[in-house]
């Protein structure tokens, strides 16, 4: 017998757990929805996370921090001051957007999502960009499946906070915004893209700019060979960021693993999503590989201020995102479950699609037929 007991309740739903038969404890996940289309995406894939753990045996124990612009403007930070200890415990956090026409980005961004990805060590930003049967990619000529991932550096390069600005609103008004690589930074994030090459196509792609940034990139190019001489069966291909840009449009086909710094690779996963159908789609993990933090999963797009409130927000990001931090808790066969649902709901013509992917759809139509199709 199922003995259902209330674990916690919030605003919006009530969370059971079952004890007295082999289920596992749940999974503690903090929902940070944020700004713009980022509660809407959350909230409608929320239930879609809840009925596949159910299916899979195991429970999710959610709680949300109503962290963002709103809290802004009512007091004074994006978060509190002890926000990375509140998030500390929990197993993995599902973010959805932050920012706001409102707020200058710059601190939304550094107030809120870039302390979480360097105070919790994600030092891996994964963005797959995979083309699904039924989607149409923009590039036309593609002669392959379009199907790579980008592993971007995500703690330091150009996102470090060294720099400032001084003589303000005079002649001589000077503004440094330096970009940091440490080795140990380095080393990680193109040891992790090594190590998916080789459990992938054997194939990495470096992008760098070292033609131009003749210290920093150039560093990045002498770990690059470094630990090339750890995966010897690696095949790899350096290019320099502009031709990549060209060459993930011209060549999409041909891309397997590519592993870019910061920066770089915040804008190549821009062009990754839309290759492969679009922000709507594209779905990103912020890893914290050692397990030592929880790691944020979050849809590769921003809040959306354009289409927000209208209901049309495309939640399979999201979705796919979920399905990204259930493989990192090791539900792996639950992971399994959710792609292949977007992909049987992305190849049914007759599907429900929000207006991005051509249909007219809202937001729930979505969800609740992928839900279904769980069931
Ligand atoms: N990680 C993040 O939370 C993140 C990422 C990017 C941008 N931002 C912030 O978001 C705000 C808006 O930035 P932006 O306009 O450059 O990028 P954006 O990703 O929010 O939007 C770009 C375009 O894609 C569309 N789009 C995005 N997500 C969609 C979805 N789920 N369904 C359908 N269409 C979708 C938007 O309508 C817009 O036309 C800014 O404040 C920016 O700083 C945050
Ligand atoms: O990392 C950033 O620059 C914010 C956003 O553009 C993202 O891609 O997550
Ligand atoms: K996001
Ligand atoms: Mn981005």
């Amino acid at each position: 017998m199922v003995i259902e007991r209330l674990i916690r309740s919030d605003s919006t739903r009530i969370f059971f757990t079952r004890i007295g038969d082999d289920r596992r404890v749940p999974y503690e996940v903090a929902l940070l929805p944020g700004d713009g289309i980022g509660p809407a995406v959350v909230d409608a894939a929320l239930p879609v996370f809840e009925a596949v753990a159910d299916r899979h045996g195991f429970t999710l124990e959610t709680t949300v921090f109503d962290w963002g612009s709103e809290r802004y403007h009512s007091k004074g930070t994006m978060m509190p001051d002890d926000g990375l200890d509140q998030l500390e415990g929990y197993d993995a956090i599902l973010l959805g957007a932050v920012g706001d026409p409102s707020v200058p980005d710059h601190v939304t961004l550094n107030g809120l999502l870039i302390p979480i990805r360097k105070g919790f060590e994600q030092y891996v930003c994964k963005r797959p960009a995979t083309l699904f049967a039924g989607i149409e990619s923009p590039i036309q000529n593609h002669t392959d499946d379009i199907d790579f991932v980008v592993y971007r550096e995500n703690t330091e390069g150009e996102y470090s906070d060294i720099g400032g600005r001084e003589h303000r609103g005079t002649d001589a008004e000077l503004a440094v915004q330096s970009a940091v690589f440490t080795r140990t930074g380095t080393e990680r994030i193109v040891r992790q893209a090594f190590e998916a090459a080789t459990a992938r196509e054997g194939k990495l792609t470096s992008v760098t700019k070292s033609n131009a940034q003749a210290h920093g990139m150039v560093f990045w190019d002498d770990i690059v060979n470094e630990v090339h001489e750890e995966f010897p069966e690696v095949e790899v291909e350096r290019l320099l960021v502009d031709a990549a840009s060209m060459d993930l449009i011209r060549r999409p086909e041909a891309f397997d693993v590519l592993v870019a710094s910061n920066l770089f690779g915040d804008i190549l996963t821009d062009i990754g999503a839309v290759v492969s159908g679009g922000m709507g789609l594209a779905p990103s993990g912020n890893i914290n590989p050692t397990m030592e933090y929880p790691s944020m999963f979050e849809p590769v797009h921003g809040s959306a201020p354009d289409i927000v409130g209208q209901e049309i927000a495309n939640p399979i990001a999201t979705v796919r995102s979920g399905a990204m931090l259930f493989e990192h808790l090791g539900e792996s066969s639950a992971a399994e479950t959710l792609r292949t649902v977007v992909e049987n709901h992305l190849a049914d013509a007759a599907a429900p699609r929000t207006p991005d992917l051509g249909g007219a759809a809202s937001t729930t139509d979505v969800t609740e037929a992928l839900e279904e199709r769980i069931e």
